[in-house]
């Protein structure tokens, strides 16, 4: 059986750039990681695509869905749910991939209970005055949901403690540059190859 791959959280405030940074994350050419799809009870933007974006599905097939076990987490977020399938994950993690999740920070919070060797990254804005002009200039929000998102990334920064790193998205690029690094030196870690190390030399 492979290794088990890593599971890697992607989370910060909302209107950070977490989707910007992740989709430049996975056009980039070199890109091994596999995306973690979300499930969502929000509206469909326009653009969005069904298993591509999110996986869009109705309160009551949602609340199914989580009796029933199926979520690793989910959070309500702005009064939709938000969540991740959990066989999508535990299947790919299986085959040796690493597995990226971009969620928001209670949803992280909940993974991190659960598999507490992923690797959590924290994207922060390069301060509060620039997250809301990304918020207002991405246009996808009324005044009153931009107020409420604001008041959320404030309590959302006060938890980067329970994140192993913190990556400032003042620019796209280095961003990405700074959590692939990460990643590669996660796969290096003693911790994480002892096992093949201790394997062979059994086999000496
Ligand atoms: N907990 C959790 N949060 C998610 C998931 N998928 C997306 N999110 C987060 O939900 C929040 C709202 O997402 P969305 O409505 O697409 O807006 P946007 O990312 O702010 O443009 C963002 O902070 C996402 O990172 C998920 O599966 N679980
Ligand atoms: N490094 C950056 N510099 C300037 N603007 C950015 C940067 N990263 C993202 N943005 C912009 O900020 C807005 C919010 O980004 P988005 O990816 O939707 O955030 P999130 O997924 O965290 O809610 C978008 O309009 C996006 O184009």
């Amino acid at each position: 059986m492979p290794e088990r791959g890593l599971l890697i959280v992607l989370s910060g405030p909302s209107g950070v750039g977490k989707g910007t940074v992740r989709k430049a994350i996975f056009e980039s050419p070199d890109n091994d990681f596999e995306y973690s799809v979300s499930m969502t009870t929000r509206q469909k933007r326009p653009g969005e695509v069904e298993g591509v974006d999110y996986y869009y599905r109705t309160r009551e097939e949602f609340e199914a869905l989580i009796a029933e076990g199926k979520m690793l987490e989910y959070a309500e977020y702005v009064g939709n749910y938000y969540g991740t399938p959990l066989d999508y994950v535990n299947q790919t993690l299986d085959e040796g991939k690493d597995v990226f999740l971009e969620i928001e920070v209670q949803g992280a919070k909940k993974v991190k209970e659960q598999v507490p060797d992923g690797v959590f990254i924290f994207l922060t804005p390069p301060d509060l005055t620039e997250l809301k002009s990304r918020i207002v200039g991405r246009g996808t929000d009324q005044l009153d949901v931009i107020e409420k998102r604001m008041e959320i990334a404030k309590k959302e920064i006060e938890m980067m403690t329970l994140y192993d790193y913190a990556v400032v998205n003042d620019s796209v690029p280095l961003a990405v540059e700074k959590i692939k690094q990460i990643i590669k030196s996660e796969h290096l870690r003693v911790d994480r190859v002892i096992d093949s190390y201790l394997k062979m030399l059994k086999e000496l």
